[in-house]
């Protein structure tokens, strides 16, 4: 990159560096949260949502428990104010939520602002202007004093109206460009403003330290927040509010440093919208939180239903990969991921894991609203036999034999790959009885019978081949035995080893049973069919003619064979079946 020395650090570091807070591994409890997506958020969309829109997202806020909700910047424009008034007008601010305004530090924004809260029981007003180098320098033109008396001028202001208007709303600062800023500056002018303020164990005021724009790597700005939070006044009647944004992709690492140094509070956004790159996702944080085993006191349990809003009412996307969000956060399809999971969900059943250990995910994703079938296990070239048997037992309620589930997981890999798509459960199970189960060319069973005489099975099977009906008959010391050899025999193959196994298909309410075929030949060639039936003796039997079928050179073994059945057998036997 040619142009590197065009850039040097754009902050700085704090008078005393305190790490101390490095030896904390997570905070013990989660901060309080302020959802600033009505505002940050909203001011960065393409199209800023509309009344409607805005009322249903502040609707979701308050469903998922969000208690401190910044619903706008009522000076800003006609639909900001609006949509306070419509929240004061019917009635829509519950007892236990603080609704939360910003303004700039003039007087006719504040005094715009004070309108719209007219009836607001619960209200923290905000108040910024920025502090940082660079803005005092190339945007105000002002010196320090002058930028922390516009901060002091309009704390007074905001004192002044409140107590004209008998209310209680509380008080947030925040020197905006706080990581451009000098930290002794920066802790001056929010010193003057708590001056302003003197807050109160009963009305703490808020001190929110955003990093209007990151510019440093987390560790340097939880110093920063250490030591604001070391040196500010009436330190125990301030509530140190966090507001990373993510220019260098870190504003949860930001939030999470931030916390284990001092911070009490984080303002954020859904899935990080807002400027830029964006404010930090509350989600994640609070997901962090909980998959560490910290109530964040919001509910993230419907995450689908808060994806699909968001991406309405915001015109925004989701990202698939979005931490405990995107569509493919929970996705396995690659193969040895797949069989990690499915044997460690199948672990935790057995074992009654309390807690949850599953290989690969970091959380439960029932927890969030997603399903296992649809969400975690998903099939393509890169997949593996865990990952098939895993969809056919937990959607079909199907379980081959390891070795059969390697046979079709490697058939499945190929018809993904051929067609370069993923497949779904339904096109797998499609792939499963179109080739596996009760084929039935070239030999196709229409009955069979089976006696046992001087302790010996005799069976004889009904088939149409090629059109013609033909009766074959063997004996063994099985009854699959017998049928075995009735159809081996027939066309002279050699079944070196066999492997068969059933189960009751228990998904299935008219309770049919599902067989297994695994036939090797000669040459050590496996091949695998399966065969469903009520009674488990008609499913093996189709079982085994789905094996026969599916081996190599059947048809050829056919013609080769050519052979036939008299109408007389064929009669008697039909008669002597429908007695059977
Ligand atoms: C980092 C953040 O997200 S901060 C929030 C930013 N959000 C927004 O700005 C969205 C809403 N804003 C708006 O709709 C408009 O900016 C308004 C209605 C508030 C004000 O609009 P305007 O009066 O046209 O002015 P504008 O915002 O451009 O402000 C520029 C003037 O305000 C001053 N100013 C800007 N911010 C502040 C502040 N926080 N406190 C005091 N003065 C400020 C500037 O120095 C400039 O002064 P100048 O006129 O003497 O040059
Ligand atoms: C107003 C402040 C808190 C802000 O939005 C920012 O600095 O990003």
């Amino acid at each position: 990159m040619k142009n590197v020395e065009k850039y040097k650090k754009g902050y700085f570091m704090p008078p005393q560096v305190d790490m101390s807070w490095t030896s904390k591994e997570y905070p013990d409890k989660a901060p309080i949260w302020c959802s600033v997506d009505l505002r940050d958020g909203n001011q960065a969309l393409v199209i800023p949502m509309s009344l409607e829109e805005k009322l249903e997202f502040y609707k979701m806020l308050i469903r998922m428990g969000f208690k401190e909700i910044e619903v706008g910047f009522p000076a800003a424009s006609e639909t900001e104010f609006e949509f306070l008034r419509t929240l004061v007008e019917r009635d829509m601010i519950p007892d236990d939520v603080t609704v939360q305004v910003l303004t700039q530090a003039r007087e006719h924004i504040i005094q715009k602002t004070f309108k719209a809260l007219e009836g607001v029981k619960h209200a923290i007003v905000h108040l910024y202007n920025s502090t940082s180098y660079a803005q005092r320098q190339q945007v105000f033109r002002k010196s320090k004093e002058e930028i922390k008396q516009i901060a002091v001028d309009g704390a007074k202001l905001l004192q002044r109206l409140t107590e004209e208007a008998g209310a209680n709303y509380r008080f947030e600062y925040s020197p905006e460009s706080f990581t451009g800023t000098e930290p002794e500056f920066a802790l001056d002018v929010c010193n003057a403003v708590l001056d302003v303020w003197k807050p109160t164990a009963d009305r703490k005021a808020i001190i929110n330290l955003p990093s209007t724009v990151q510019m440093s790597m987390p560790h340097v700005y939880a110093s920063q927040i250490a030591y604001m939070s070391r040196n500010l006044k009436y330190r125990d009647n301030v509530v140190l509010s966090l507001h990373p944004h993510n220019d260098r992709g870190t504003g949860v690492a930001d939030a999470e440093m931030g916390l284990l140094a001092g911070a009490d509070r984080i303002e954020g956004t859904l899935f990080g919208n807002g400027e830029r790159t964006g404010n930090v996702d509350v989600i994640t944080i609070g997901m962090n939180m909980y998959a560490m085993g910290i109530d964040p006191g919001i509910d993230f349990s419907y995450m689908p239903e808060v994806v699909e809003m968001y991406e309405r009412v915001t015109r925004m996307h989701v990202h698939e990969r979005q931490p405990y969000a995107g569509k493919l956060v929970f996705a396995a399809f690659s193969g040895s991921h797949q069989d990690a999971i499915a044997k460690g969900m199948q672990f935790r059943e057995d074992h009654r894991e309390p807690y949850w250990t599953v290989p690969y995910l970091l959380i439960d994703p029932k927890d969030v609203g997603r399903e296992y079938e649809a969400d975690v296990i998903r099939i393509n070239s890169q997949s593996g036999k865990g990952g098939v048997g895993f969809i056919m037992e937990h959607n079909y309620g199907i379980r081959m034999p390891k070795k059969m589930r390697e046979n079709f997981s490697y058939f499945v890999k190929s018809v993904s790959d051929h067609r370069h798509q993923e497949l779904k459960p339904d096109e797998i199970y499609r792939l499963f009885t179109d080739h596996y189960l009760d084929v039935t060319k070239p030999l196709e069973m229409e009955d069979f019978m089976i006696k046992k005489q001087h302790g010996h099975w005799k069976g004889q099977i009904l088939m149409r081949v090629g059109g013609k009906d033909i009766i074959f008959q063997g004996e063994g010391n099985g009854q699959l035995a017998a049928v075995a050899h009735a159809i081996c025999d027939a066309y002279g193959i050699t079944v070196s080893h066999l492997e068969y196994s059933e189960h009751d298909l228990d998904r299935d309410p008219s309770s049919r049973g599902i067989a297994y075929f695994g036939l090797t030949d000669e040459k050590g060639q496996t091949t695998w069919g399966a065969g469903i039936d009520t009674d488990t003796m008609t499913a093996s039997v189709r079982a085994f003619v789905s094996a026969i079928n599916r081996m190599p050179g059947m048809a050829e073994r056919i013609t080769f064979r050519n052979l036939s059945s008299s109408y007389d057998q064929i009669h008697n036997f039909r008669r002597s079946a429908s007695h059977h």
